[in-house]
Formats: C-alpha cells, sequence, structure tokens
C-alpha cells in the first residue's frame, strides 16, 4: 500500500464528468453532471457537499461502477476507469449510505465474504484487526440482524476497508447517527487518515461535520463544481453576515454610493449588505445606507449558513 501510495498527486481526479439520465415514463432526461472537474488530492480528508440532487450519489456511483459516465474521464489512484475498471474499482472503498447486507451473516463471516469477493488470500486477511478496529470484535459471531443501527454503520466501515484501499468514500456517514457514536465515527475516520494515511472522501449536508474533519472542500451543484479550497479558505467566506433592510419606498437599483459595499437588490425588494463583522459595523453600514438616501422601514441581520454560500456562489458563476 505504501509504495502505491507514494504514485499519484491525486487519489481522485475527474474530468469534464458528464451524466445523462435517460427520460423514462414522464420523467424527462435529467443532466446530473454537467462537466464536472474534480480533484482530490491523496492524503486528504475531503467534503463533497452539495445540495440534494447537486450530483454527489451519481458521482460516488460512478466511482463505484454502479453508474455508466455519458462523457469525461476519471481516475482512481491513477487509473483511468475506462482502461483498467477493476483495479481503479479495487483502490477504493466505499461506505454506502443504506445499510446493506445479509442479515444472516455475522460480523466476521460478513467481512470474510468480502474479503473473498476481493481476491483478498486467507493470510493477507484482517478480519479481526478490522473487527476490533470499528469496536465489534465481542460481536462477530452475532447475527449481523441483531447489531444496533450504529454497529452496523461501523461494520460497513469495515467491510469497506478488507481489501486495504488507499480511498474510502463515505455517502452521508453520519445521517441519523446519535452523537456520541458520530463522535466515535468521527475519531475513527481521522484516525485512518492520519495514522494509516488513507484518504478519505466524504459527503455531508452538514456543514459542522465537513468543517470539523476536512482539510478540503469542495461544493457541486447542478452537477457543477462550485467551490474546492481549503477548508480554512471556504470558512472565511462564511465569515459574512448580511444587514437586510425593507426600505420605505422601493429601490430600482443599488444606490451608487453603496457601490464600494457588497450590496445585493432581492426579488422581495430588500436591500442586503454584505460584511465581515470584524471589519465593519451595522451602525456604519445603516449610516453609509442613510446617507445615500434610504429611508429604513424595517432590518434583520442574517447570520451566515451554507445556502448563503451556495447562492452566493451559484450568482458568482452563473450556475
Ligand atoms: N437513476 C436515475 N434516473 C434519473 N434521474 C436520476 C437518477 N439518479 C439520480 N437522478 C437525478 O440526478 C440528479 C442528481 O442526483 P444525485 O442523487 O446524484 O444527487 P445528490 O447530490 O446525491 O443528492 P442527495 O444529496 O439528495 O443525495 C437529481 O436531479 C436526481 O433526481
Amino acid at each position: 500500500m505504501r509504495e502505491i501510495m507514494s504514485k499519484p498527486s491525486f487519489a481522485i481526479e475527474a474530468q469534464g464528468l458528464v451524466k445523462t439520465y435517460a427520460a423514462s415514463g414522464k420523467a424527462p432526461e435529467k443532466q446530473a453532471l454537467n462537466g464536472l472537474d474534480l480533484s482530490i488530492p491523496k492524503g486528504s480528508i475531503f467534503g463533497l457537499l452539495g445540495p440534494n440532487g447537486a450530483g454527489k450519489s451519481t458521482f460516488i456511483n460512478i466511482l463505484a461502477g454502479l453508474v455508466v459516465k455519458t462523457a469525461g474521464k476519471v481516475q482512481i489512484w491513477d487509473i483511468d476507469i475506462d482502461i483498467d475498471h477493476r483495479n481503479a474499482k479495487a483502490a477504493i472503498g466505499i461506505v454506502p449510505q443504506e445499510i446493506s447486507f445479509d442479515a444472516f451473516f455475522t460480523p466476521y463471516e460478513t467481512l470474510e465474504l468480502q474479503a473473498g469477493f476481493y481476491g483478498v488470500p486467507a493470510k493477507e486477511r484482517r478480519t479481526m484487526e478490522l473487527l476490533e478496529a470499528v469496536g465489534l470484535a465481542d460481536k462477530r459471531d452475532t447475527y449481523s440482524r441483531l447489531l444496533s443501527g450504529g454497529m452496523k454503520r461501523r461494520l460497513l466501515i469495515a467491510k469497506a476497508l478488507v481489501h486495504t484501499p488507499p480511498v474510502v468514500i463515505l455517502d452521508e456517514p453520519t445521517a441519523g447517527v446519535d452523537v456520541e457514536l458520530r463522535r466515535s465515527l468521527w475519531d475513527y475516520i481521522t484516525t485512518l487518515n492520519k495514522e494509516h494515511g488513507v484518504t478519505i472522501v466524504l459527503t455531508t449536508h452538514y456543514l459542522e461535520e465537513a468543517q470539523e474533519l476536512c482539510d478540503t472542500i469542495a461544493i457541486i451543484n447542478q452537477g457543477r463544481l462550485i467551490a474546492c479550497e481549503p477548508t480554512p479558505t471556504l470558512l472565511r467566506r462564511l465569515d459574512k453576515k448580511a444587514v437586510v433592510i425593507t426600505p420605505m419606498d422601493p429601490l430600482g437599483q443599488i444606490p451608487v454610493g453603496l457601490s464600494e459595499l457588497e450590496a445585493a437588490l432581492r426579488t422581495d425588494g430588500t436591500l442586503a449588505i454584505h460584511y465581515r463583522p470584524k471589519d465593519d459595523s451595522v451602525a456604519n453600514l445603516l449610516a453609509k445606507a442613510v446617507e445615500v438616501g434610504v429611508r429604513i422601514k424595517d432590518l434583520r441581520i442574517e447570520e451566515p449558513n451554507l445556502e448563503d454560500v451556495f447562492v452566493a456562489l451559484t450568482s458568482a458563476t452563473g450556475g
């Protein structure tokens, strides 16, 4: 594994990736990926974020070989999936969103079967080591259907690791998981990365999760990449609030005197002035607005959230 790991500069690289789902019944054709370019650095914990329907699952399913791409190029650990799909697939372990394994096998059997499926020779198997790592050693012979939801999720992680892939993809790993288990899964993910050098890619709806775990975050929307930045850089964009003013009289345009501010007229007639609390004050912004003739009927302060980043980024990229 070490030897392979020093090779590529990217763990996963997608160029111009397109996926069009054919029309079926009344559902029209759907372009889920729209020329996606994405480079995931090796050794990173990489967060893939996006609103519902952005194309995250489609991307992961293409990597997993479950969805056939329409166009574009994908390399996993430097292996082109069109040229050597088998080895490309062997370089990743995918932890799916849905819990899926045979309820009548024990955790031990589940991992052994998966190792067999990947052709891992018996002497190279790490079944007990993996069960210990995910805290299921004492459940090795329990029917999987009798495990708790959290244990099942941990078994899924172990299952994705049996062939020692250098890249592990976790699709919504903590959706619907309680806080305590979420914490222990985060710890385990971090250990895999820091101590074993595994590249981790995770999709999540939770900004907080991405913020805490990921060193790099990509945001996709409508099948396109709209941001891919080191987490601190992206979060700096979030260090923003907005004063939203409802004017007494409708504003036809942003008053000229506010042009040096980051102001926007919204479709509901409000004027939003974005600012960084550390650089500016609400009092100062309101004084400027009044000075240029805005008569304030009402106002509120908006806190930043991921939705704002999406909106800001998508309008900035015209997407
Ligand atoms: N098999 C399919 N047939 C037709 N359309 C599909 C299919 N799978 C996904 N889509 C559509 O493609 C778009 C992208 O879906 P995808 O599941 O990849 O998004 P996502 O980012 O994973 O969303 P979520 O966060 O809700 O899981 C959506 O509009 C979805 O309805």
